[in-house]
């Protein structure tokens, strides 16, 4: 089959929405929040061309999950590989979606993406091929958490200090594919709330009685894991993040802010009615309610509300059957990608709830991270070594002594931007090691999503990780490889990569508050390799020089 360039030509506005009945300023991409969905086929180029049409605030976009090889510059990691693009400007990403699957896009700049700046990119096998599992109709859902306030008013809570720092709190809804319903009874009469908006009809999946679809779910929470279910139906998980899943059942399936999920169902229940879909959150003691979303058989009509209550979902608090999905997620037979014997570097990176300077953080072994001037990228290719920390960042903490059940005895941390190294095409094994908040009793579940490349999930552990027992625990036989995976409350994740694509690259919780509190690090290979930047992704911090006329 030919590979095809396909050309998108898009506008970001800052415009009034209802997305849950309740008016807000909507980060909308053509005037839509989610923005058009990409479809290419496996091989093809995308072209978008940007104009940023906000009136004061910059953007950058990433594109979650496609690993941007030879293109590093095109990753949309403000700070990390680009410039902002200021308002009035026009930055044109180009890349290669090299292997089929399901991905997501998504502002990569501040905390814009809670403010509903994302979409879904489809990626088909090339014309002619066929995938390993048989459906009749391929459909879309992307989950969301969604705040009332804006993400200007979170950012500056949460990096004011002492009493000052205000925690985002739970989200006001759940939308599905853009939409929800908050209950505007609950703010008294109320101009900005509007229950029979066009905006915050339930979103329909209409279905042929019958029939089978691949329904592919992602989640793009700012803060939310969630579980998704289709009242009466169970769903076949047949991929993770663009990898074949050996084919499981679930009644609900866990999904992360950052993962994709590739579902089948079957159109076999009663087809006289409509069925909910819900989502709802797990792993906080959330007050969000339930997300709704309608499973319509043709022909009932789309908005028709199913007759029953809808279901609530599994409790918030239940952590063994997330770590049990966690566990049943592997490599489809047939698909299996081996991954290298042992790894040449092993990091282990504590996350931690910190404080420093009396400011509210979140940090790997200690280290808080924190934003460059001039984006790594930029700085390492043309040597501007001075523009950032060239200390190197701790690879462990005090395994012996630190007890990861009790709150961080010394909680002070300390902020860098320095950067790991690593040898190009050298294996590299992290393990993610969790542990109790500043509160007693409490440890989060965070999602994390690293760029530029998928890796192996060689296993999942509860309690601290140790070196020399659980290395023998991992999967090396079919273990699934994705570009985002949990850390479940009290427990550690291994993963493992090879580090063979040039450039730079973030690895971060993805719930956007715990990002913008210091939870992420940087990852450099092969520097070296990389080709000639483009000037359009600099201009900010020391990389100005480079574009004065
Ligand atoms: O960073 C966070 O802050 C809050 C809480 O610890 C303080 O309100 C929370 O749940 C986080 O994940």
């Amino acid at each position: 089959a030919e590979s095809r360039t396909l050309y998108y030509k898009w506008e970001v506005k800052s415009e009034l929405k209802s997305p849950d009945c309740f008016k807000k300023l909507t980060l909308t991409i053509n005037g839509r929040s989610p923005g058009p969905t990409i479809y290419a086929h496996q091989g093809d180029t995308v072209i978008v061309e940007l104009k940023n049409s906000f009136v004061t605030e910059n953007v950058a976009i990433h594109w979650h999950g496609i690993r941007q090889i030879g293109t590093p510059w095109s990753d949309g990691t403000e700070g990390v590989t680009q410039c902002p693009v200021l308002p009035g400007e026009t930055f044109k990403y180009q890349f290669v979606v090299d292997r089929p699957g399901t991905y997501l896009y998504h502002a990569h700049y501040g905390m814009q993406r809670e403010d509903g700046l994302f979409g879904s990119i489809v990626v088909w096998l090339p014309e002619g091929q066929t995938e390993p599992f048989a459906y009749d109709h391929d459909r879309n859902l992307i989950l969301t958490d969604w705040y009332h306030k804006s993400s200007h008013e979170h950012s500056a809570g949460l990096a004011a200090a002492g009493s000052a720092f205000t925690w985002v709190g739970e989200p006001d809804s759940l939308l599905i594919q853009g939409r929800g319903r908050f209950n505007c009874s609950r703010l008294g009469a109320s101009a900005t709330c509007n229950s029979s908006s066009p905006d915050c009809v339930l979103y329909p999946i209409t279905v042929v009685p019958g029939r089978t679809y691949r329904l592919r779910v992602s989640s793009l929470t700012s803060l939310s894991a969630l579980s998704f279910q289709i009242e009466g139906h169970t769903m076949t998980v047949v991929e993770a993040d663009g990898h074949y899943v050996e084919p499981f059942q679930v009644s609900n399936l866990f999904i992360y802010s950052g993962e994709t999920y590739s579902v089948l169902i079957k159109a076999d229940q009663n087809p006289s009615r409509n069925y909910w879909i819900t989502t709802n959150v797990v792993s906080r003691n959330s007050t969000t309610p339930l997300g709704l979303a309608i499973f319509n058989y043709y022909p009932n009509h789309q908005r028709k509300f199913p007759p029953t209550t809808p279901p609530a979902g599994p409790a918030w608090n239940a952590v063994a059957p997330r770590l049990a999905q966690s566990h049943a997620i592997k490599a489809r037979q047939g698909f299996i990608h081996p991954p290298p014997k042992a790894a040449d570097k092993v990091i282990v990176l504590l996350n931690t709830q910190n404080t420093v300077n009396g400011r509210r953080r979140w940090s790997l072994n200690n280290v808080s991270f924190n934003m460059p001037h001039t984006p790594y990228l930029i700085a390492l290719k043309n040597n501007l070594l001075h523009t950032f920390s060239q200390a190197k960042p701790p690879t462990g903490y005090d395994f012996k002594n630190y007890n990861i059940f009790v709150p961080p005895p010394n909680p002070e941390a300390t902020v860098s931007d320095a950067i790991y190294r690593l040898d190009f095409n050298s294996t590299v094994d992290i393990i993610l090691q969790n542990a109790n908040m500043m509160a007693l009793n409490t440890s989060e579940t965070h999602p994390w999503h690293l760029h530029g490349h998928d890796f192996w999930v060689l296993g999942y552990g509860e309690g601290k990780f140790d070196m020399f027992k659980d290395p023998s625990k991992y999967n090396l036989v079919n273990p699934i490889m994705k570009n985002t995976v949990p850390l479940h409350p009290f427990g550690w994740t291994a993963l493992r990569f090879v580090a063979d694509n040039p450039g730079v690259w973030a690895f971060h919780c993805h719930i956007d508050a715990h990002f913008f509190m210091g939870m992420g690090v940087v990852f450099e290979e092969g520097i070296e390799k990389v080709q000639k930047l483009p000037t359009s992704i600099m201009g900010c911090g020391e990389s100005k020089r480079f574009i004065r006329p």
